[in-house]
């Protein structure tokens, strides 16, 4: 495991964020026009971490998938199973944020070129030299791209990979709730770290009480190491029967938070990259959430995610400071 060339493969969406950015001359809304998509936001804080990571995906060979294979290249990830579809447009989203920073997603994905990934394209290799492969249900919306899902997730079990998983539930993006029900189930039958946010859990289990659902998933799914968000409320993380919970890192200006989880996401994968998931103390896991949630904090005071990841050392002054 420990000479393989990636420390993690991600498959799933690369998109573009339209944050709003207020008003033009004119009195119309604008947009900027961030690079985004779960997955590789988790890359990308991945790399600022100093871990090797490799994108699986597809985007349109268009103005807007050129911005993005060059925002994904400058972040160090290696964009070599990224394809460029001739036919098909990069998919947009258009981030509403609210007064408390809180936001929501209108997506132009009808279809989107991250849709159209297919199984031929998956280079399993890649997978193989990873020691974790990651992904979450964008790329389980459509019948191809979860077909595609579905291999990686099969050869990335086959090579002995960590298999993490975020489900990213979008509602608007499924005909059905109850298939994003099966794919999220689908997801943790097979992951070993799990980071789930509390709407989710909700969906789920139809339950506000976390610990209830994170008992339920422990007694169904038997994940080692499972991690709840609460945006926030900060997050908690339970490990073989125990829980430790973590404070948020509350700012005075959040500006909007796309990317919050995703930040969070990476920090737990850089922290089982270098722990390993046998083990954790209480301590471990502590220190696991205290970054993560100050690393995703810092997010929140930025637009967009993937090109404006933290350092380590800005997360650990941050931390510092606070103390
Ligand atoms: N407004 C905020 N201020 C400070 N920290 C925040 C805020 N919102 C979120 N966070 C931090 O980010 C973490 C992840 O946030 P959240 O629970 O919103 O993720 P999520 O719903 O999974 O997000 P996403 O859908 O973007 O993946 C929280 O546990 C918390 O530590
Ligand atoms: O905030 C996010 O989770 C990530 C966004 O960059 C992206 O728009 C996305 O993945 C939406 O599902």
């Amino acid at each position: 495991m420990e000479n393989r060339q990636y420390d993690v493969s991600a498959l799933g969406e690369l998109l573009i964020d339209f944050t709003e950015n207020g008003d033009s001359s004119q009195g119309n809304p604008t947009f900027e026009a961030n690079p985004g998509g779960a997955p590789c936001n988790v890359l990308a804080m991945l790399n600022r971490l100093g871990k090797k990571t490799a994108f699986i995906g597809k985007v349109g060979n268009d103005m807007f998938g050129k911005q993005l294979k060059a925002a994904v290249e400058e972040c160090g990830i290696d964009t070599r199973n990224l394809v460029m579809d001739d036919e098909i447009h990069t998919t947009l989203a258009f981030v509403h944020t609210y007064p408390d920073g809180d936001r929501d997603f209108s997506f132009y994905r009808n279809p989107g070129a991250d849709m159209m990934l297919t199984k031929d394209d998956v280079d399993a290799d890649l997978i193989r030299n990873s020691r974790i492969f990651h992904f979450g249900t964008l790329s389980s919306t459509h019948e191809g791209v979860r077909e595609a899902t579905r291999y990686a997730l099969d050869v990335a079990k086959e090579a002995g990979c960590i298999i993490t998983f975020d489900p990213n539930l979008r509602p608007p993006l499924w005909k059905d709730l109850n298939d994003a029900r099966k794919e999220i189930e689908y997801g943790m039958e097979r992951c070993d770290v799990l980071k789930i946010s509390d709407n989710e859990v909700k969906f789920l289990f139809d339950t506000t009480d976390y610990d209830k659902g994170a008992a339920l998933i422990e007694e169904k799914y038997h994940i080692p190491l499972v991690l709840i968000t609460m945006g926030k409320d900060g997050s908690r993380a339970y490990y073989r029967g125990r829980k430790v919970e973590a404070a948020p890192f509350l700012q005075e200006k959040t500006i909007e938070t796309t990317g919050a989880g995703d930040t969070f996401c990476a920090s737990t994968l850089n922290y089982v990259l270098e722990h390993g998931l046998e083990d954790l103390t209480d301590e471990n896991l502590a220190e696991l959430l205290t970054f993560a949630n100050a690393a995703a904090s810092l997010i929140t005071t930025k637009k967009g995610a993937l090109r404006v990841m933290p350092e380590r050392d800005e997360v650990l002054d941050f931390i510092a400071s606070r103390k």
